[in-house]
């Protein structure tokens, strides 16, 4: 049994959580309007899941180092193959089971970076839409030249367990190759959930496709009732448009070990292996929260973070309302001076020529009114962020 199924629900909990049950049988529409008991509450915003993206810098950058664009687009899917256990069970592997992320207010920022061998990786992450909610990120490493960003939304719904759609993508870029890869985001159910303790398991196939030629699909199956293992995964890359002409195959699960072989067989030479268990990841450092700004997660929610990590759920409840309620008079406010929140580092297009090019080939819907708009990342206001902070900096001296 791993950690994660043996966690179980406390004596004291039973009554809440069966409340809960009934209360999503008939539950359809976005996470955020989703009531979860206060043990299951966690204090991470959904802003800080963006840094999933690369909590393993040196794979993150790996592509950049290889000459052959086909071993390029096969790094890219051994680093998005990495991600997963991340982006997806490392929390209920931490806490033993899944919690219900903070839903950001819009405006919201995570900032950090990465420093290890890879030098530095720099991830800025926003709150772009808060009806619906949707994140957008960007995450990147001027010294190896590789650049990510996307944003993202989910829809949840009820049918035996909480199934949760991921609209959205995200863009890998090696400019040194004039190389972009159009990828994206696996749909999720929650396992375990009946038991008090739930996990994520991924379903159904995603896609990575680059303008180089090459197309990944993978895969995701879970242990089924008689057969298979959980996060188990079947991942096959072929030259785009020509699925039956593979490549290479990489089979595994993605929060233990995979492998990947040439050709399509399962026995084909190996080539690479991963070990999701044993590689360490490099921790991301976040200003101290007295250095944030104001917009930052982790300073923004500070009293709510106490409140959770108390258990005092009427001083948690109290400073979430204190921050519902300052973000409806903003709106309010907006709304009668004829304004729009500006978001500080991202801005809505109304097309992408990454997205008119490659998301044919994986017949990928961007659905823009599920996420607020289409998102990309924007260099001149980012560039203004900085030029701001210098000369704030300068008149401090
Ligand atoms: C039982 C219930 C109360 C808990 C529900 C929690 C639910 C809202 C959480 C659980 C897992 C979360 C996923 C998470 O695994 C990873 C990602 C990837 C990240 O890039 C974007 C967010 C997303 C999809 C989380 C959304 C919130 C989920 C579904």
């Amino acid at each position: 049994m791993s950690s994660n199924e043996g966690a179980g629900i406390s004596a004291q909990n039973r009554g809440s959580w069966s409340a809960f049950l009934k209360s999503i049988a008939s539950f359809s529409g976005d996470l955020s309007s989703l009531t979860a008991p206060p043990f299951i509450l966690s204090s991470t915003s959904l802003t800080e899941f963006s840094s999933y993206w690369a909590e393993h810098p040196s794979l993150f950058v790996a592509p950049a180092k290889e000459k052959d664009p086909e071993k390029r687009a096969l790094l890219v899917l051994k680093w998005f193959l990495s991600t997963l256990k991340q982006q997806y069970a490392s929390r209920s592997e931490q806490f033993g089971n899944e919690k219900k992320p903070l839903n950001p207010f819009l405006g919201e920022l995570f900032l950090g970076k990465w420093v290890d061998s890879a030098g530095t990786t720099e991830l800025i992450s926003e709150q772009v839409s808060h009806h619906p909610p949707a994140t957008a990120y960007h995450i990147s490493n001027e010294q190896h030249g590789v650049y990510l960003e996307g944003y993202n939304a989910q829809k949840a719904s009820f049918s035996r367990t909480i199934h949760v759609k991921q609209i959205g993508h995200a863009v890998f870029r090696i400019p040194a190759y004039d190389e972009t890869y159009l990828i994206t985001l696996p749909n999720l159910h929650i396992e375990g959930l009946i038991f008090g303790s739930p996990f994520v398991e991924l379903n159904d196939k995603t896609y990575i496709t680059s303008s180089s030629g090459f197309t990944a699909k993978i895969d995701y199956s879970g242990k089924g009732w008689l057969s298979g293992k959980k996060n188990s995964f079947v991942a096959t890359m072929y030259p785009t448009g020509k699925e039956k002409d593979t490549l290479y195959t990489v089979t595994g699960q993605w929060t233990k070990t995979f492998e990947i072989r040439e050709g399509s067989s399962k026995h084909g030479a190996l080539v690479d292996q991963y070990d999701a268990e044993t590689t360490p990841t490099t921790p991301l450092i976040v200003a101290p929260i007295e250095e944030q700004d104001p917009l930052e997660s982790r300073r923004a929610w500070s009293k709510v973070a106490e409140g959770i990590a108390k258990g005092d759920m009427d001083y948690t409840s109290a400073e979430k309302t204190k921050i519902e309620v300052a973000q409806r008079e903003l709106r309010q406010q907006e709304k009668a001076e004829g304004r729009v929140w500006e978001r500080r580092y991202f801005t809505c297009v109304d097309s992408d020529p990454v997205l008119n090019q490659l998301a044919p080939a994986i017949q990928l819907n961007p659905e823009p009114d599920k996420t607020g708009g289409i998102w990309r990342f924007d260099n001149k206001k980012a560039e203004a962020v900085k030029a701001k902070k210098v000369t704030l900096v300068q008149e401090l001296k």
